[in-house]
């Protein structure tokens, strides 16, 4: 049977990162997709963004939605302060059990709870069975059309305070117009867009940081 190019991926991690060194694996998964096989991981320069946003914030409670191979998930974690944690979320076990790996290799682990499921079921969950008052910080790098959706969810769960920050990728390709309008068009939200590049090409793309104000 032969591999799935997320396994390929992994393999190529394993053979070419310094384990415990979470920038080693991040440089392996971008050299392996912009040279081999493309792959939907927010890759360097949108990355960057994400570091800022990221250390601007420094949340106690980060909240991924969207694992894939765990990329973002250890230029997160990475940054984390000592007992902040991420919370990510992977509903494809394929996925699931490759970021596994990944975050293992790279010593991200014991900041990092992998939680295999669909968000919408995730997210009623995090108060009572995670043990999450509220999110300091989500990255929405899911299914696109599931961003709206999510981020009402988040409110309707009260799992939003003032100032939790929402980090969108992909918001110009594959695109996120409901999310966009939505939070654009919403007084509880303070929104910045951030240009950018499709993660390994030269088409543009863009984040979208959204604010709650509560
Ligand atoms: C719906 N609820 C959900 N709950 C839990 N996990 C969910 C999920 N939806 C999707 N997922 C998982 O997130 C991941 C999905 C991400 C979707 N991302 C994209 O489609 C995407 C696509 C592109 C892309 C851009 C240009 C192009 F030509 C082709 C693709 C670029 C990106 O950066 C992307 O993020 C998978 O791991 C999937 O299993
Ligand atoms: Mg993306």
């Amino acid at each position: 049977m032969n591999q799935s190019k997320e396994e390929r991926i992994l393999n190529f991690v394993l053979q070419n990162a310094v384990r415990g060194d979470p920038c080693s694996v991040l440089e392996a998964i971008d050299k392996y997709c912009s040279q081999k096989e493309w792959s939907m991981n927010v890759g360097s320069e949108k990355g960057l963004i994400l570091d800022k946003v990221v250390e601007e914030v420094s949340p106690s409670v980060a909240l991924e939605l969207g694992t894939y191979c765990g990329y973002s998930g250890v230029r997160i974690a990475r940054l984390l302060k000592a007992g902040a944690r991420l919370l990510t979320v992977e509903f494809n076990p394929a996925f699931a059990a490759v970021a596994k790996q990944v975050f293992e290799f790279a010593g991200v682990q014991d900041k990092v709870k992998l939680i295999e499921g669909p968000s919408d079921e995730i997210i009623p969950q995090l108060k009572k069975k995670y043990e999450v008052d509220t999110v300091d910080f989500v990255f929405l790098d899911h299914w696109k059309d599931r961003y709206k959706p999510d981020t009402i969810l988040l409110q309707e769960c009260n799992l939003l305070r003032k100032g939790s920050v929402l980090l969108a990728d992909n918001v110009i390709i594959p695109g996120a117009p409901e999310f966009l309008n939505y939070v654009r068009n919403n007084s509880h939200f303070q929104c910045t867009n951030y240009p950018a590049h499709l993660e390994y090409m030269k088409a543009s793309d863009a984040m979208e940081k959204a604010v709650f104000l509560g």
